[in-house]
């Protein structure tokens, strides 16, 4: 990477910052930093003390001294930095971590990023709503929050400069007596000397009346003019006053029976706030224990809890909500007090603690009346549970990837760290098992089940751990936890990565990966996540080395109740691999029922194209007719299926035989009850046409594919476009596949094919020419899925970074400045796609000459040598600064494939 300006440092340094999390602070140091970036020490120095005095970063000092982007810091840390230089690192780590812990306006709402993140978020833009805020109706039921959000919205208007801090009025209209007393007190009373009401005390802040439904009519009618005009006078007097307001309102009843029609038209915002029992139950566990803290710091002592109080607690319906809620942990926590001593340094709470309410709604649990039922330790449990834990695990197993991605470890060294984190959180997990929950404890159950079945079923060992780990990963998912989903997002092109890197390094470990993600989604009605995905795939890798799975997938189908499973069962059980599946079929299936079955199975293996079926008895043909319209498969078929011969086809399968070799062996050489048919169809295909180097399009085809999001039936294949631009039409692929998309850098002109170039790809503008390549085997709603994925995995960077093994960013400096050169020396302006078009071929050029191993081909190098002498001489003129660096030559052949590209524009 080229560094010219200060403002590209600073961006460096930003991407660095970002998800920063302590590790490798040496990267921050100015001299790491003026080594990456190619520039003099002195001047990084220079640049970086310039950048922390313009309040752009902050560093630690104490040699080394250490320089981050204050901005990212502030954003990850979600805290302010307030001062430019810190002693020393741990210094500015304590600070980010303090302000982190110190929670502001809206985020002391216990939920505040889960049931009532919307309520806040409708909060948020009325207060900001230009030019002078919108009033706000608040309603919900009795104690679920609306005051205590009323006080946090003022708290957030006043800390974001909307309003002054401390003019918040609060007008309790449930209180007043009469209709007489109501007005005087909102609007001021002119008879009694100098009392001037509410509204005059918020003046330029805010009212909260609450209990609005309360207020009479007069009242609600005054508030009205009030609110259409600004203007009001007091009682007993006829002198109009003005006044700027922001008006809240709360109600406890349904809003339209508690305020007038006319006044409810007047409030464009009201917010519905959730009774407690519509809350997961994770925020309920949340709340006691939040309340629970509170009471310990107030008594200044640690407090327990008996887990069934914990679970009574948790069982209880509280009809008054969170306000009812807390009484509750008051009055244990008043009780337990009662009946300790007075100098003990923590307070136990059992079940007779409970009040009345909660002990009589529930029997009590015998076992754990006695003083010996375990204690959960309210401090502990909050720090055990905090999705942050999760979330730094899940960091940590990225970070080995990128560390890959950035050519600093070996693949067997990323595989080696992501299991020393893996065991280090097992530990962690083993200890926070004894917190767990009924709704988990089912979720558990369902993930074991599943992955018993197919670990037996692929004889591989799955570490016990394993279920623990995804469970509580979908738990945090059913939770519909906020910070994890943001996570997800945040870091999919990450998790793509990493997949990406199993599926080519694993097969094995990632076919029984998704084959379990799928079934659990199927039990739970819930996809799994791509980091449970990952993490299984690197459980079942660590545990097993390399798992098998064989090329051509065997099926036994029987009729009867489980003669397919149990024979299966057992022939697995000779070979010692899962080398078989089963189809139990009703006693009375004809041969079309078997045929759907099989049709449903082939389908669901996408990924597999050759299938060996052993039945029972029945027409070959009607069985083949059946699955006939599945594109490009081969299959075996044998019928009279024994134990025996289940065994040599399934000894042939782990032998690599071709099908019609196992089947003729193991049938005998007469085999009449054997046939091997081939699917008649064409399978379709999307093809990416390689220009130059094979290996560019097979590693698009990795991107592409990592986007869908799932598995399809349509192949997407690599293939050389100087191949196909001879051959046209006869060319063998025509002959194999349906083609439905042809995508690369250059157009080979086939008529009704559609053709895509990457730099449209990129830019988004042929997402209709994929979709409608795609139509016919992903729906709707996965076709939208797909290409939001395209979107974030096909921009430029994140294309060169998946095509070679360089240094994305240097590399880009490197094409930038061989693409701005050609265009000076040339004197041509490209286009946007040649642009792109280049920009990709010329990284992997730059690999190519790096790695010395340019192309040596192409179809008419001395032509081209002796038409285009001159493009020649400006190219490797445009490259010098590279070739001569590197001390490579860039050969002819090469230039020829950037021609081609650059003749596009010419052309046009
Ligand atoms: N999300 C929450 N996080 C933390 N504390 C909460 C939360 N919601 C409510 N509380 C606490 O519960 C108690 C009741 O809340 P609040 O008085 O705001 O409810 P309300 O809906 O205005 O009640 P009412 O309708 O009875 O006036 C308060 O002590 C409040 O601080």
């Amino acid at each position: 990477m080229f560094v010219k300006t200060k403002e590209e440092l600073l961006e460096y340094i930003k991407g660095l910052t970002d998800g920063f999390r302590g590790e490798e602070p040496e990267r921050f140091t100015a001299s790491a930093i003026s080594a990456r970036l190619n520039v003099s020490r002195n001047l990084t120095s220079q640049y970086l003390n310039e950048l922390v005095k313009d309040g752009l970063l902050v560093k630690a000092n104490l040699r080394p001294v250490y320089f981050f982007h204050k901005g990212m810091l502030e954003a990850q840390y979600d805290a302010t930095v307030a001062q430019p230089t810190f002693d020393s690192l741990r210094e500015l780590a304590a600070h980010l971590n303090r302000e982190k812990n110190r929670l502001r306006n809206f985020q002391k709402a216990v939920g505040s990023t889960r049931s009532i993140s919307d309520c806040i978020e409708q909060l948020k833009a009325a207060v900001k709503y230009p030019p002078h805020g919108l009033p706000v109706l608040l309603a919900g039921q009795p104690g679920t929050g609306k005051k205590l959000l009323a006080r946090l919205m003022y708290e957030y208007a006043a800390d974001e400069g909307v309003l002054p801090p401390g003019r918040l009025v609060t007008a309790g209209c449930a209180e007043y007596r009469s209709d007489g007393e109501a007005l005087a007190q909102i609007f001021g009373d002119a008879r009694r000397g100098d009392a001037l009401g509410c509204l005059a005390a918020a003046d330029g802040g805010m009212l909260l009346l609450d209990e609005a439904g309360a207020l009479g009519s007069e009242c609600q009618e005054r508030l009205l003019q009030f609110m259409q005009t600004g203007r009001y006078s007091r009682c007993g007097e006829d002198a109009v006053r003005t006044a700027d307001v922001r008006l809240v309102f709360t109600v406890s009843a349904e809003p339209g029976r508690a305020l007038d029609r006319a006044l409810q038209r007047l409030i464009p915002v009201s917010v519905s706030v959730p009774p407690l029992e519509e809350r997961t139950p994770e925020e309920k566990k949340e709340l006691l224990l939040y309340f629970f803290k509170r009471e310990a710091r107030k008594n200044g002592r640690k407090i327990f809890i008996g887990t069934s109080v914990f679970h009574r607690m948790m069982d209880y319906v509280y009809a008054g909500n969170v306000a009812q809620l807390k009484n509750c942990v008051r009055s244990c926590c008043a009780n337990a007090f009662l009946y300790s001593d007075a100098d003990a340094e923590s307070l136990y709470v059992y079940q007779y603690h409970l009040p009345e309410e909660i002990l009589a709604a529930s029997r009590a649990d015998p076992a754990a009346e006695n003083e010996q039922e375990s204690l959960i330790s309210i401090n502990e449990y909050e720090k055990l549970d905090a999705v942050d834990i999760f979330v730094r695990f899940y960091d940590s197993i990225l970070g080995c990837f990128a560390r890959q991605a950035g050519e600093e470890a070996s693949l067997g060294g990323v595989f080696e760290r992501c299991y020393a984190y893996i065991n280090s959180f097992m530990d962690y997990l083993y200890f926070d098992k004894k917190h767990t929950n009924s709704r988990f404890n089912a979720i558990k159950q369902v993930v074991d089940g599943v992955l018993e079945a197919v670990s037996e079923k692929y004889h591989a060992v799955l570490p016990v751990h394993c279920g623990f780990l995804i469970s509580r990963g979908l738990h945090a998912q059913m939770q519909r936890n906020l910070t994890l989903q943001r996570w997800l997002e945040r870091r999919d092109a990450d998790l793509e990565g990493a997949l990406g890197t199993l599926r080519r390094t694993s097969p094995g470990e990632m076919t029984i990966a998704l084959e379990a993600s799928e079934l659990i989604g199927q039990n739970m009605d819930l996809r799994i996540s791509k980091m449970d995905l990952l993490l299984l795939a690197l459980n079942i890798k660590y545990s097993n080395k390399g798992v098998q799975v064989s090329a051509i997938r065997g099926v036994i189908a029987c009729r009867g109740y489980a003669t397919a499973s149990s024979m299966a069962e057992t022939v697995n059980k000779l070979i010692g691999r899962h080398t078989f599946d089963a189809i139990d079929l009703p006693v009375n299936a004809g041969e079309a029922d078997l045929a759907v079955r099989l049709g449903k199975y082939i389908r669901r293996r996408p990924t597999c194209r050759a299938f060996i079926l052993l039945f029972d008895t029945g027409s070959m043909e009607a069985v083949g007719e059946g699955v006939g319209g599945i594109a490009n498969i081969r299959l075996g078929l044998a019928d009279n299926v024994s134990t025996a011969l289940a065994l040599a086809v399934g000894r042939g399968i782990w032998s690599g035989q071709e099908i019609g070799t196992i089947l003729k062996s193991a049938c005998g050489d007469a085999a009449p009850g054997c046939r091997v048919l081939a699917s008649r169809r064409k399978q379709e295909a999307v093809v990416f046409m390689s220009d130059a180097d094979t290996g560019v399009a097979e590693r698009m085809i990795d991107l592409f594919s990592g986007s869908l999001p799932r598995p399809i039936e349509t192949a997407v294949i690599a293939y050389d476009y100087y191949r196909l631009i001879q051959s046209r039409e006869e060319d063998e692929l025509f002959g194999r596949y349906d083609v439905k998309l042809l995508i690369g850098a250059m157009d080979p002109g086939f008529e009704g094919i559609p053709f895509l170039a990457i730099g449209d790809m990129i830019t988004a503008e042929g997402l209709g020419r994929i979709d409608a390549a795609l139509s016919g085997g992903l729906d709707a709603a996965e076709l939208d899925a797909f290409n939001k994925n395209l979107l974030k995995d096909f921009s430029l960077l994140n294309v060169v970074k998946h095509l070679t093994i360089l240094n994305p960013e240097k590399l880009m400096g490197y094409v930038q400045e061989a693409v701005t050169r050609l265009r000076g020396i040339t004197g041509k302006r490209f286009s946007n796609r040649v642009t792109i078009a280049l920009y990709i071929h010329i990284s992997c050029l730059i690999e190519r000459l790096i790695t010395r191993t340019p192309i040596e081909q192409y179809p008419e190098t001395e032509g081209f040598l002796r038409e285009k002498e001159r493009f020649v001489a400006q190219v490797k003129e445009a490259f010098h600064f590279l070739t001569s660096h590197y001390a490579v030559e860039i050969p002819v052949s090469e230039i020829a494939y950037i021609y081609q590209l650059v003749a596009l524009d010419y052309e046009d």
